[in-house]
């Protein structure tokens, strides 16, 4: 007889976990009832019609926008209700939105190090002494983002892409234990869509990734999960292979059948 335990699948932990999650704006439900978890190392894609809840939900996950009913735990026992968007940065939780911020007079190692301090005025980090160990994690990071060779350009002089990826170093340098990104690869080059997707299954073997996006070419390739909103609520989630199977998405996100050839192919 075979060892039963050895046939069970191993779950891993859930990081975040959304229960019956609301967000209201007045008398209208931007989010209702939207039940949400993603396992520690996953990289997993919210999808969705524009104005489906995606971005709404990424905003009351960081703090941004106080949501009105249900729960949003963050490693289990952390309600982020409770907690301060500087509270929940300093829980693990960062993000990345579509528009670069980085500092585009400094250079890219510059960059990176002021956003591995805890003290963000310029001056003090620029002038105090680096530990080695630092420096180190700096360079680690400019071979992960792939701008070793940009190291000290000035950042204002890299390319669209090249500005997104120095960016999402930014928010590694925080070492989150959930990076959420918004639209990663809007306006870039195909090479650089897929340096982006090999770059997000570099960094989920260090944290799980939620990924907003709408390029299903994207999603598709690289997604290991996908949630699927509309209307402000889940309407499935599941592999990509099970969202591309699934008839409401067909329906609803996609437009009747037979318009399917109109819309991007899921
Ligand atoms: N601050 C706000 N006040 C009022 N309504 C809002 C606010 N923010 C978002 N909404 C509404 O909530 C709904 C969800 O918006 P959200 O931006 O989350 O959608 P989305 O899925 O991210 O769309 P898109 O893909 O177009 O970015 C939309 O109807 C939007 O108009």
């Amino acid at each position: 007889m075979k060892n039963v335990k050895n046939l069970q699948i191993e779950k891993k932990p859930v990081i975040l976990q959304s229960d019956k999650l609301s967000v209201r704006f007045g008398g209208f439900y931007a989010i209702k009832e939207f039940d949400f978890s993603i396992p520690h190392g996953e990289l997993h894609f919210l999808i969705g019609p524009n104005g489906a809840g995606k971005t709404t939900f990424l905003d009351a996950v960081c703090g941004k926008t106080k949501y009105s009913e249900g729960t949003l735990m963050f490693n289990g026992t952390t309600n982020l209700a409770k907690l301060k968007e500087y509270e929940i940065v300093r829980e693990g939780i960062g993000r990345k939105f579509q528009a670069p911020s980085i500092f585009p007079f400094l250079t890219v190692f510059d960059n990176l190090e002021l956003a591995m301090k805890q003290d963000k005025r310029v001056i003090p980090v620029l002038f105090s002494r680096m530990k080695a160990s630092d420096k180190a994690k700096i360079d680690e990071m400019l071979s992960l983002i792939g701008l070793k060779e940009q190291k000290n350009v000035v950042a204002k002089t890299l390319s669209h892409g090249q500005k997104q990826w120095l960016e999402i170093g930014m928010v590694m340098m925080q070492e989150p234990n959930l990076l959420m990104l918004d639209e990663p690869i809007a306006g870039m080059t195909e090479e650089e869509e897929e340096k982006t997707g090999e770059l997000l299954l570099e960094l989920k073997k260090r944290c799980s990734i939620i990924v907003v996006e709408h390029d299903m070419d994207f999603v598709r390739k690289f997604a290991e999960k996908v949630t699927v909103m509309h209307g402000g609520q889940l309407l499935c989630d599941g592999t990509m292979e099970e969202i591309q199977r699934n008839e409401r998405v067909m329906e609803v996100y996609l437009g009747k059948k037979g318009e399917q050839a109109n819309a991007k192919a899921l």
